[in-house]
């Protein structure tokens, strides 16, 4: 029996009771119990029970949640106080949540619904502390502009120390300033229509050969096919690497080990995560550099030039030294994996269960002649002229975009609609919440790619889903490209099925499907069997 039942059975064994609680005071609280009984003639057990009261709840659990309170309120205030005083506007709504770890427990706990909360209850612009820094979040295409067009003299990028370690400080991701505008020129350069359109033959080669083994495999795991898909077309295509099967499993184990430990620990020491990170990282650069020393003997052995013997091509100031190339080799592999294999999932899941949408893709490449055969080329001219199939990949895109928003410093004390976002904060624009919230946008939930053709240039602007400004994605129309060519062989080449089309998803660090996306194939077409008529 609990002592607190002496207020609920008055006649129980008093004494008992009584003498339980006195186990549990102090001589300081007993002395007194002794001197109210004497001076105050207020009865004893009353006393007692005061005492336990005082010592048994309220000493060990309502102080302590008074004293935690008042230093959550005093955290609060302190956070607060980094405001610029020179600004006379007010911080953005919100709350820093618990001293020292803010909010980040909950952004942990809740993902996504942590932010659609804090959305619903301060608006489009707002403040919170998270991973140990006070952070101003900023949704809606005005604002989110404001930062992707200040970058370098209002915001600048700020990567955890892991990751920039990873990455190396050749990468672009790490550098800022007049680095990086230099560096971002070489980068683009193996970007450009003429050289994505000089991809586009291996690109297609390597879809191909995928599906058709899925279909030899009859039940796949979508998921973790695309990874596997997207690493090669990186490696292929992007830098130039042929390997083996062994040595495609040794990379990507490699590879997988480097993703892992992008945000670990900054703390090198041999078992923990970044320690793990920085050999496999090794390991990846010792491959990119034997490519590079091999082409700069003999030339690409290839029919087209791979991204990275275009950037090393050049000379004058964009030119990159070998250790820049090969960060930036390395940054080519991690910058388009996930994002591309976790839009891939996406793309399978829509067209699963919008069927139509799969036949006026159909109907749009009988349109062009690319239902005719199997093996039909299709050059980056046609591909580009697939109107419907973008505007497919672009509203899966903007339902789910692989990247949720990006991460900034403010470099100094700025306004965004009414508020100041002072120096030294965290500053995150948000994509997701962006595109859901766009005013251009009806029923954002549904999948609809038709709604692209009826937006007008200005309106097109709202689709976020590769940043924009100085930051914008270097691999755009590479990861378009990709995406086009899976949509096209998915839909005119073969037949499948996807047995669950809710799985479960994870959001973070991008949206994928936890069950991995289980596929069943069952064959190739025989051309034009599809019906094409919706
Ligand atoms: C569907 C696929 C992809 C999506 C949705 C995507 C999205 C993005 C976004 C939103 C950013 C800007 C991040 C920020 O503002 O901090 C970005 C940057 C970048 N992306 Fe992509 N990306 C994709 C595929 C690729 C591919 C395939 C490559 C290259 C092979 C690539 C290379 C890069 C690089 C190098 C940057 C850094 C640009 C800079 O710092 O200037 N991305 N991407």
């Amino acid at each position: 029996m609990s002592e607190a039942s002496v207020l609920f059975f008055p006649m129980m064994n008093r004494s008992f009771v009584l003498s339980s609680c006195l186990e549990n005071c102090s001589v300081r609280t007993l002395t007194a119990i002794r001197h109210t009984d004497e001076h105050l003639g207020i009865p004893r057990s009353a006393v007692i029970l005061l005492v336990y009261l005082i010592d048994g709840i309220i000493l060990p659990v309502i102080c302590p949640a008074i004293l935690f309170a008042v230093s959550t309120i005093l955290w609060n205030i302190y956070v607060s106080c980094s405001r610029d005083p020179s600004c006379s506007l007010p911080l953005p709504p919100g709350s820093s949540g618990l001293p020292v770890i803010g909010e980040t427990l909950q952004f942990i706990m809740k993902g996504r619904k942590f932010f659609d909360e804090k959305r619903r209850k301060h608006g489009n612009i707002y403040r919170t502390h998270m991973l140990g820094k006070p952070t101003i979040r900023i949704v809606g295409i005005k604002g989110v502009k404001q930062i992707m067009a200040g970058e370098n003299f209002r915001v600048t990028t700020e990567w955890p120390r892991s990751t920039r370690m990873l990455l190396g400080e050749g990468s672009l991701s790490s550098s800022t300033g007049l680095t990086h505008s230099i560096r971002k020129k070489a980068i683009l350069r193996a970007f450009t229509h003429e050289a994505i359109s000089s991809y586009t033959p291996v690109v297609l080669e390597v879809v191909r050969d995928y599906i058709s083994s899925w279909c030899d495999r009859a039940s796949i795991l979508g998921y973790k096919e695309f990874r596997s898909m997207n690493f090669e077309l990186t490696c292929r295509v992007l830098l130039g690497i042929d390997m083996d099967r062994p040595e495609k499993t040794r990379l990507m184990g490699h590879f997988e080990t480097f993703l892992g430990s992008l945000f670990s620990l900054p703390v090198c020491v041999p078992g923990l995560g970044l320690y793990k990170g920085m050999k496999a990282r090794d390991a990846l650069l010792q491959k990119i550099e034997q490519c590079i020393k091999e082409k700069q003997g003999s030339g690409s052995p290839h029919s087209f030039m791979d991204a990275l013997s275009l950037m090393m091509d050049i000379e004058g100031e964009e030119k990159l030294t070998l250790d820049e190339a090969k960060d930036v080799g390395l940054e080519l592999l991690f910058a388009g994996h996930e994002t591309t294999s976790s839009a891939a999932c996406t793309l399978v899941l829509q067209l699963t269960k919008h069927p139509k949408v799969m036949l006026k893709i159909v109907d749009e490449l009988a349109r062009y002649g690319l239902t005719d055969s199997l093996d039909v080329d299709i050059p980056y001219e046609t591909v580009n002229k697939l109107k419907y199939t973008r505007d497919v990949v672009k509203e899966v895109l903007r339902l789910t975009p692989p990247i949720g928003g990006g991460y900034r410093k403010a470099l100094r004390t700025f306004e965004i609609e009414g508020y100041q976002v002072p120096k030294d904060w965290a500053v995150v624009y948000s994509i997701r919440d962006s595109h859901e919230s766009s005013e251009f946008i009806d029923s954002p939930e549904k999948f609809d790619p038709d709604r692209w053709s009826n937006l007008d240039v200005e309106e097109r602007q709202h689709f976020l889903a590769f940043g924009g400004g100085k930051r914008g994605c270097a691999g755009k129309e590479f990861a378009l490209l990709v995406l086009k060519m899976l949509a096209i062989e998915l839909s005119r080449s073969c037949s499948w099925t996807v047995p669950n089309t809710d799985p479960p998803m994870k959001c973070l660090p991008i949206p994928y499907p936890t069950d991995n996306l289980p596929m069943q194939f069952s064959g190739l077409y025989q051309m034009r069997q599809r019906s094409l008529t919706v």
